[in-house]
């Protein structure tokens, strides 16, 4: 693999983007599985007041930054910096050992432009870091509809160095033809992989080089002047987000461990009635009967097999053992959030789960149903142990300010 370009000393910087769900955890924890992934410091940040994903990717190499709690489009210019230069200031200490490589990732809901904007031209960090390509991944399956409904999804694929064609297996030949003729239309010149289940050796993605703004888009010279502009003014450059109905995200917490076939039973009934508006559901669930978390993951309707791991993560100090579960909205009204509150507090029995499933073929969660977990009766617990905390994208500056120093470099 290309480590850096001769005679630039300064640290290459990977931009890992993708809308919600299209496989850039499932990529990292590939990737830090190989040994040229050496030295890689990675920076992970996530949407939602609730982080699921620092329990979920592996570390790569032994540095991981956490952006917590909102968007780094959106605090680009404050967090990542601050990120950076902590980084920076670490490795010159040799607080951490040496990093040859950055991977950043952003949320799936992440305009790109303010990101390579500030790895390009913010002048502390242009002069330790260089910006080394953008991977956009692309579902297959759900992608043509995304690219057709979010701006984001189409900002991310028209800043692509590289795109990233994941789930292939769950695609069939008419939506490959969908995605082939959008890409066409929004970033023909960049060369496009098929990823399954995050497998590709990583020179094939890092080391692509500096990044080119001449190959890309015409609109992608109009966005990087509009940063560069809304920087000079000290003002907020125009964002995807503001295209259309902001994306929400409500956290909800379960006191009590859940009948796993009631919820998987109460899940593919909410994803079949809200699934278009869902665009991401993500847990960690206690399952009744079982000592160690189940890992719940749903894009739009499309529901994946649960993940189990060996145990609890600590929260800080404490070892919080409470189900949380995190939906990714847009355009949900609030009655129907209060439905999905409402039947996850009133989860039926294992028994009445089945009888319903019985009946419900095109359930998607069917997948869930097949895996073995203990059998329980009906779920007592009640609407008191919800807490929704609901996040506007639109409020960035609040976001910024609960970002602030929430940054663990561990
Ligand atoms: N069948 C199949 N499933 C995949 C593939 N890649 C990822 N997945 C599944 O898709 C779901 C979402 O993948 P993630 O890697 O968490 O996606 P992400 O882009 O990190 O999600 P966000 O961080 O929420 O934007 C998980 O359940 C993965 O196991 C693939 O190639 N094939």
């Amino acid at each position: 693999m290309a480590e850096r370009a001769p005679l630039d000393p300064r640290i290459p910087v990977t931009v890992l983007t993708g809308f919600l769900g299209a496989g850039k955890t499932t990529l990292l924890n590939r990737l830090a599985a190989h040994p040229d992934m050496a030295g890689t410091a990675l920076l992970i940040n996530e949407f939602g007041a609730v982080g699921i994903d620092q329990h979920l990717v592996q570390r790569v190499g032994e540095t991981m930054v956490l952006l917590e709690s909102g968007c780094v489009c959106c605090t680009v210019r404050g967090d990542l910096v601050e990120a950076l230069e902590a980084l920076h200031d670490k490795l010159a200490r040799r607080q951490i050992p040496e990093v040859h490589r950055v991977v950043i990732e952003t949320t799936g809901l992440a305009d790109p432009v303010p990101v390579v904007w500030t790895l390009m031209e913010q002048r502390f960090v242009a002069a330790r870091f260089r910006c080394d390509g953008v991977l956009t991944l692309l579902d297959t399956r759900l992608g043509a509809d995304q690219l057709d409904r979010q701006e984001e999804a189409r900002r991310q694929v028209a800043m692509a160095d590289r795109i990233l064609l994941t789930k292939a297996d769950l695609a069939d030949r008419s939506a490959r033809e969908r995605i082939d003729t959008r890409l066409a239309a929004l970033n023909p010149s960049a060369p496009r992989l098929a990823v399954s289940h995050g497998e590709i050796e990583p020179g094939r993605i890092l080391g692509v080089g500096l990044y080119a703004p001449g190959s890309r888009p015409a609109e992608v010279e109009r966005w990087m002047a509009e940063t560069e502009a809304a920087t000079r003014e000290g003002t907020t450059p125009p964002s995807p987000h503001g295209a259309g109905p902001a994306a929400e995200s409500f956290t909800c917490f379960f006191d009590r461990p859940v009948p796993w076939r009631g919820f998987a039973v109460a899940m593919g009934e909410i994803l079949n009635d809200y699934g278009t508006r869902l665009l991401r559901v993500k847990g960690l669930m206690n399952v009744a009967g079982l000592g160690a978390p189940v890992v719940v993951q749903c894009v739009e309707h499309v529901a994946y097999p649960p993940v189990r791991l060996p145990r609890w993560p600590a929260d800080g100090k404490r070892f919080d053992m409470r189900g949380r579960l995190v939906f990714i909205s847009r355009d949900l009204p609030s009655a129907a959030m209060d439905d999905i509150r409402r039947r996850l507090a009133d989860l039926p029995d294992d028994t009445a789960a089945l009888r319903a499933a019985a009946t419900a073929p095109l359930l998607p969660t069917r997948c869930w149903l097949g895996m073995r977990m203990p059998t329980q009766g009906r779920s007592t617990f009640e609407t008191g142990g919800w807490h929704v905390q609901p996040l506007k994208l639109g409020a960035r500056r609040d976001m910024a300010a609960s970002a602030k120093g929430t940054h663990s470099l561990s």
